[in-house]
């Protein structure tokens, strides 16, 4: 049967191998494949330059072979280009042995069984999809086949969903390898019988939580008579999970909490748990909750079986008679760090004076080394003093919420209020330096330290005469800054900048470092550039970071400058070929750009994957009429791998509409609003170290951006 193409030699690497490693924003710079032999000496070279800044993502080969349902052939499809490989339909999996690597195969549901026996299994990743959308479910047997399985609906979300679950159950993208160096972590505790009704307020809700806990005990599916049954069926539980990941970007945290530990899931049958939390392991969930009673074989299995999911390992007491000073607190953490990534220990508590031995326990944890991270806590209220001393996934609350997961709960901003009295979060002067320009986004930035509680003043200023900026930065309050426009990473009163700033050449903020006392040697402040993950963040939003390895990409721009983070971000991904119009770079990231000279060099350049337009707002038609001549009905890429991005930076009032032309010549077009939106996260993160969704973001500023 069917189909197009296996004849595209790039069919590389898909899959990261076992075990999760360093950085989300990893790429993989080994297994290159080159479009050209020019290209090799071009790309190879610049792309290993960016690879030692982002630490490069293990790369393995496998095809991925896509389960679907009658008349739902257009799911492998779809998942070859978010994954920006060649694909096929096939009957049976013979013939694949022996053709060996070939991305994506797509084989139905009916003929899997049979095609699976004698099968050489090993080089493949089974992923079962379904559409839900008339309401039933997959078979149970068939998805225990799968190492995978996606649920989806035909909603605007799809694309976006898909690359997530892909990125994650392919080791891409690695969301726990940025949380785990963050200095303080929280994750927002939901209690909604039905997501549906989280789903109005959920970008509010989620301000300052890094995760969102699904607590599928607490889910309460609508009984078709009589009352509700105590377990949520998988069913139902699956269709919950795929509505939330499709309303939030942020990691999600599958708990399914016992009764006996203030949740709702009988104890009776520990095998329920297993089959539960494999379940989520399958749809490809981020963080699951395993608690420390099931029995050690079913602990065992769900870490041997995690896939990319991180273990949290769950204890909590409730006796009121717990100890954190006793053996026995020593052997609980023991026992649970065998099989987790993250130890959660939790105790109902009566004086003050157990918060102190809690941090005291903290203490001879941290001093045994590596091993699992703690995060503990104590209930009630005089246990909540330790909910602002932990550092490691503190769960919150919030008002909008209809009820408190546990006793003594307190929000993100409840906790950066006590950690400012307490004198752990001083205030800080923060600024906005640059164009008048970006007044309105101050005052987001305002709202959003209001909206966490934090104390810190937000001012703009313009930049001014020369020596006004040093002036800012010398004063002691000072605690970060971002700057609008960037300035040069060379800049005198800088006192240090990141390896990334370093190689585009722009600082656009300026940083506290986390070894930032008052009296050490090292530098308190070191200059980012956090415009080049906005970039990064976009372009991986409907496509996998390997989607765009060794793929041309061309870049139009009025200098260097203004191209050089985009740049930076592709290589990042391991683009191919950088081809540039409108300017010439010689800086530190040139290597290997190519300018287009003439029209005699865009006739050489296959098939862009990729195209930035940097061009100041009048030029900005300039680009138009390479996305008509590269779209859908010019010079089209070979169905196996079509799928191409246009990402829009300019800002300001522009000519003509790229964004639109873009659109109507089938490519996938961001604007540079995306762009700005997924930037403030990281300015966020990199001033007052806390995580607002860029959903919040873009919601709060509306469109146009601020
Ligand atoms: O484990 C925890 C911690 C928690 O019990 C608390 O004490 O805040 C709340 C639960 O939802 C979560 O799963």
């Amino acid at each position: 049967m069917a189909t197009p193409l296996l004849d595209d030699p790039h069919v590389s690497a898909l899959k990261a191998q076992e075990p999760p490693q360093n950085d989300t924003s990893a790429i993989s710079v080994s297994n290159v494949t080159p479009i050209s032999p020019t290209t090799v000496a071009l790309a190879a070279a610049p792309n290993e330059q960016v690879a030692s800044i982002v630490a490069p993502a293990e790369s393995a080969t496998g095809t991925v072979l896509i389960v679907y349902g009658l008349n739902q052939e257009h799911i492998v499809q779809l998942v070859a280009e978010v994954l920006g490989k060649p694909w096929t339909t096939e009957t049976s999996l013979e013939t694949l042995a022996q053709g060996g690597d070939v991305g994506v195969v797509g084989i139905l549901a009916r003929d899997l069984e049979r095609s699976l026996e004698g099968c050489e299994r090993s080089s493949l990743i089974l992923v079962n999809t379904y559409c839900v959308e008339d309401g039933s479910a997959p078979d149970d047997t068939l998805t225990e086949r799968c190492d995978y399985e996606f649920l989806y609906s035909r909603s605007p979300f799809l694309r976006r969903d898909l690359s997530r679950f892909l990125s994650l159950i392919l080791g891409q993208t690695r969301p726990h390898d940025d949380l785990r160096k963050k200095t303080r972590t929280n994750f927002i505790s939901t209690t909604f019988p039905d997501v549906h009704a989280a789903l109005p307020n959920l970008d509010i809700l989620s301000v300052g939580s890094d995760a969102v806990e699904i607590r599928v005990d607490l889910l309460v599916e609508p009984a078709v008579s009589g009352p509700a049954a105590p377990v949520p069926s998988l069913k139902y539980v699956g269709q919950q999970l795929m509505l939330l990941r499709q309303h939030t970007e942020l990691p999600i945290i599958f708990t399914a909490r016992c009764t006996r530990e203030n949740g709702k899931f009988p104890m009776d049958d520990p095998a329920l748990f297993y089959k539960y939390l494999r379940r989520a392991i399958q749809w490809g969930v981020e963080y699951i909750d395993v608690e420390l009673w099931l029995p050690e074989e079913i602990r065992r299995q769900l870490a041997e079986k995690k896939g990319h999911s991180i273990i949290l390992s769950a204890f909590h007491d409730f006796s009121g008679t717990w100890k954190w000073t006793s053996e026995e607190a020593q052997r609980i953490f023991t026992e649970s760090a065998k099989y987790a990534d993250i130890v959660k220990m939790i105790a109902m508590v009566h004086s003050i004076e157990e918060n102190y031995e809690l941090e005291y326990f903290r203490s001879t944890i941290k001093s045994r080394g590596p091993g699992p991270l703690l995060s503990a806590v104590n209930m009630g209220q005089m246990g909540q003093l330790s909910r602002a001393l932990n550092t490691v996934f503190s769960p919150i609350t919030h008002p909008l919420l209809p009820m408190i997961a546990a006793p003594g709960q307190l929000t993100a901003a409840e906790i950066n209020e006590a950690l400012h009295i307490m004198g752990q979060l001083p205030k800080r002067d923060l600024y906005a330096i640059g164009s008048f320009r970006s007044t309105p986004h101050s005052m987001f930035m305002e709202k959003c330290l209001n909206e966490l509680g934090l104390p810190h003043n937000f001012s703009s200023i313009d930049r001014g005469p020369k020596g006004s900026v040093e002036s800012v930065i010398m004063q002691p309050q000072f605690g970060g800054a971002y700057l609008n426009p960037p300035v040069a990473s060379t800049t005198s009163y800088i006192p240090a900048v990141s390896n990334a700033a370093r190689a585009i050449g722009l600082v656009d903020t300026i940083a506290m470092t986390s070894a930032a006392e008052p009296h050490s040697a090292k530098s308190r402040f070191i200059g980012e550039n956090a415009a080049w993950k906005g970039i990064r963040a976009t372009l991986t939003r409907e496509y996998v970071p390997s989607a765009y390895q060794n793929r041309a990409a061309i870049i139009l721009a009025g200098s260097e400058a203004d191209a050089s983070a985009a740049i930076f971000a592709l290589r990042s991904l391991g683009v191919g070929a950088i081809y540039t119009v409108g300017f010439k770079a010689s800086g530190p990231l040139s290597a290997g750009l190519e300018p287009f000279t003439s029209i005699q060099s865009v006739k050489l350049v296959e098939q862009p994957f990729v195209i930035v337009s940097a061009l100041p707002p009048e030029k900005s038609l300039l680009v138009q009429p390479l996305l008509r001549h590269y779209g859908a009905n010019g010079r089209s890429s070979p169905p196996s791998t079509r799928g191409k991005v246009y990402l829009d930076l300019t800002s300001g009032l522009r000519k003509g509409d790229p964004l639109a032309v873009a659109t109507s010549a089938g490519w996938t077009a961001y604007g540079f609003e995306d762009v700005t939106a997924w930037t403030t996260v990281e300015t966020l993160r990199l001033l007052v170290g806390q995580n607002v969704p860029f959903d919040f973001v873009r919601m709060a500023s509306g469109r146009p951006l601020f």
